[in-house]
């Protein structure tokens, strides 16, 4: 920012620290260690709603009664399926492409096949968002299971959203601690205030262009390893260590080599991330239902490698990777399941930008030569 006089401005490089706007929509206190989804503590959330719920508090503010809930979740239900045309476009990418790119591709052949895509009403939007919430497990299944030459497996609607996208992703009634594990990490993923994701989705609205193109921009944004692609990264990570007696070693060459530890630190909790000994609950419950206690082992080595060298905690990132890994996901499909959680934060961000816009366009200050002239010419 620069002042009037012309002083030296102060560029705060990765607008660190700086605050953009207000939002209702979640808290995140780093000096508490707590996040609020409008007002309710995700721990609360996780152990006691289903991410239906979480859904519907993010978007309406409240969380709902009995019969705002069946609704809300037959509708949910009702959209689920997949039009043929999403399929055939899908069926045209190479299998060479990552699933981030897929899931991009069909939210954008969505939107370009919805009459209602201009329509920036509250109630357009509302409908959009479910719409998308609920065929976001139908696109990244159909995708995981084109990868192995398996059949699309069809939605069911007597399933509640996680149980049926486990359904839908291997084809198999899923066990109910299995269902319970996969939801809490949906819960947990759902919001995180202006993270780079969401504030790509609010610039993209803030100039008036539609839903379909903000969470197509979210997606970009989520998809690099700084931000969601890096509970996919900490497989790549584990499979290069191998076994927990090998992490420290690992660590100290990957360190030397400057490398980033994905899974680990963040841009706002410096002592460690809210979300986590939640999700690490799930996750050990998760390695002791599919008997992969090396992967605890594993897990707690580079966690304990990293607090000692670095003093740098886990983030969410951690405990999903080998969570989803063990549940049987594609190591590529991480991030979309990501996708599949934050599109309940990201359009509630949109619906909020909508509501109160300014057009996010911040300054730059020029380094580049001094003025200078085409040298004419002949
Ligand atoms: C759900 C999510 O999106 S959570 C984030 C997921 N991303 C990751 O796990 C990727 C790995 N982590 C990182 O790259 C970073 O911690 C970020 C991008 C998340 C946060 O970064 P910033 O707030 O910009 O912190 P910054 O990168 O400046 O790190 C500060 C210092 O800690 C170090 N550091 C931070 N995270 C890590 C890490 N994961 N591995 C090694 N060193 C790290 C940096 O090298 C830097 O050290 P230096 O001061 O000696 O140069
Ligand atoms: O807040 C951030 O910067 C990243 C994050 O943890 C999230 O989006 O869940």
């Amino acid at each position: 920012m620069s002042d009037q006089q012309g002083a030296e401005p102060v560029i705060y490089k990765g607008l660190a620290g700086v605050p953009v706007d207000y939002t209702a929509v979640s808290k995140v206190n780093s000096d508490t260690n707590s996040l609020l989804y409008r007002g309710y503590p995700v721990q609360e959330l996780a152990a006691s709603v289903t991410f239906e719920e979480v859904a519907y508090l993010l978007w309406y503010g409240e969380l709902p009664d009995d019969a705002q809930l069946a609704a809300f979740e037959e509708l949910e239900r009702s959209h689920r399926g997949l039009d043929h045309e999403v399929k055939r476009i899908v069926d045209e990418i190479p299998l060479t492409a990552h699933p981030m790119d897929v899931v991009r591709t069909a939210v954008s052949v969505i939107g370009a096949s919805d009459p209602n895509t201009p329509d920036d009403s509250l109630e357009a939007n509302l409908d959009k968002s479910i719409r998308l919430l609920a065929k976001l497990p139908s696109i990244i299944t159909y995708d995981q299971r084109r990868r192995h030459d398996l059949e699309f497996v069809e939605p069911r609607a007597d399933l509640g959203y996680s149980a049926n996208f486990l359904w839908q992703a291997f084809g198999e009634a899923p066990e109910l601690a299995v269902v319970n594990a996969f939801d809490v990490s949906m819960i947990l993923y759902a919001e995180h205030s202006f993270n780079a994701s969401t504030f790509t989705a609010r610039v993209i609205t803030s100039t008036l262009a539609d839903l379909y193109s903000a969470v197509t921009g979210a997606i970009g944004a989520l998809k690099g390893a700084l931000h969601g692609g890096a509970n996919e990264a900490v497989m790549h990570a584990f499979g290069e260590i191998g076994t927990a007696d090998r992490a420290e070693a690992w660590l100290d060459a990957a360190l030397a080599e400057k490398r980033k530890i994905m899974g680990f630190g963040h841009r706002v909790y410096k002592n460690g991330d809210s979300r986590v000994p939640t999700m690490r609950d799930a996750m050990e419950r998760m390695l002791e239902h599919y008997d992969r206690r090396d992967l605890l082992e594993l897990y707690e080595a580079l966690e304990k490698g990293m607090a000692e060298r670095k003093n740098i905690k886990p983030n969410l990132d951690y405990p999903t990777g080998p969570t989803y890994h063990v549940m049987g996901f594609d190591t590529e499909t991480f991030t979309p399941l990501f996708v599949a959680s934050r599109i309940t934060g990201w359009t509630a961000h949109i619906m909020e930008q909508a509501a109160s816009n300014a057009l996010i366009r911040p300054l730059s200050v020029y380094n580049g030569p001094d003025e200078r002239h085409v040298p004419a010419k002949g």
